[in-house]
């Protein structure tokens, strides 16, 4: 009787052993099983902000000169001249190493069946290069709409709108394009910069931020 009973209490333990093995086991595999975007693309942004990676966006209309200003602002390429640079039919990629961290641009091209893309890198990102070309009025309002429509996607985006192409005779000023890119409705929330710029015939970006240097400085502080 009394063996009996150690047996059904040996039984009952390694029953209740077995039942706690299998949860936890279960558990760890579900966990790893359940997978989602959002969780995959926060470990990858957390690990490249641990590797001291920053990523900026570069995006504007087709032509605006987002592959020029990359261009010009690659170490080791001075050469860049206007009208050298081809339409960017996917990314366009290049890194810049300061002593606090690396700035990764990665310019999405700007072509209409492009821009449907371009949301969907937001979410890696830490500051927005919008580029405009100045000069091409009939497509302000598009520019506009399309900028609008990624700065609803993240109200705190930091963002540097260039006012490109300020060397052409018919460029808006950089007061007409506050005015035509609505931008004050969309400061409110977030730090937001509008420089003029103009790729020089020597290829070099000139903007209205004090050069070069200060432009990468102003992005090292957004992002
Ligand atoms: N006059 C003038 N031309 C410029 C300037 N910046 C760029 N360009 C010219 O504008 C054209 C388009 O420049 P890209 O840099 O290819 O434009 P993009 O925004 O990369 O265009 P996509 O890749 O098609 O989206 C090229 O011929 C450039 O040389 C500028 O400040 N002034
Ligand atoms: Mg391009």
């Amino acid at each position: 009787m009394v063996l009996l009973r150690h047996i059904s209490i040996a039984l009952t333990a390694a029953v209740a052993a077995l039942g706690s093995a299998l949860f936890i086991a279960l558990n760890y595999f579900y966990r790893r099983r359940m997978w989602s975007p959002e969780a995959e693309y926060c470990t990858i942004k957390e690990e490249e902000e641990e590797r001291g990676k920053r990523q900026v966006l570069v995006l504007g209309l087709d032509g605006a000169g987002k592959s020029s200003m990359l261009q010009s602002l690659t170490p080791g390429q001075p050469e860049a001249k206007r009208g050298q640079c081809r339409p960017t039919r996917g990314f366009n990629f290049m890194s810049l190493s300061a002593p606090a961290c690396q700035l990764d641009f990665l310019e999405i091209g700007g072509g209409e069946d492009l821009r449907r893309y371009w949301s969907d890198y937001l979410r890696k990102t830490h500051v927005l290069v919008y580029v405009v070309d100045s000069s091409d009025r009939r497509r302000l309002p598009l520019a506009k709409a399309e900028l609008h429509r990624l700065l609803r996607v993240d109200p705190q985006l930091p963002v540097v709108v260039l006012g490109n192409k300020q060397d052409k005779p018919n460029a808006v000023s950089v007061s007409e394009l506050h005015e035509a890119l609505s931008l004050s409705s969309v400061a409110e929330e977030r730090r937001l910069f509008l420089l003029a710029a103009q790729l020089g015939a020597e290829g070099a970006l000139r903007n209205s931020y004090h050069g070069l240097q200060a432009f990468q400085d102003l992005l090292l502080q957004l992002v």
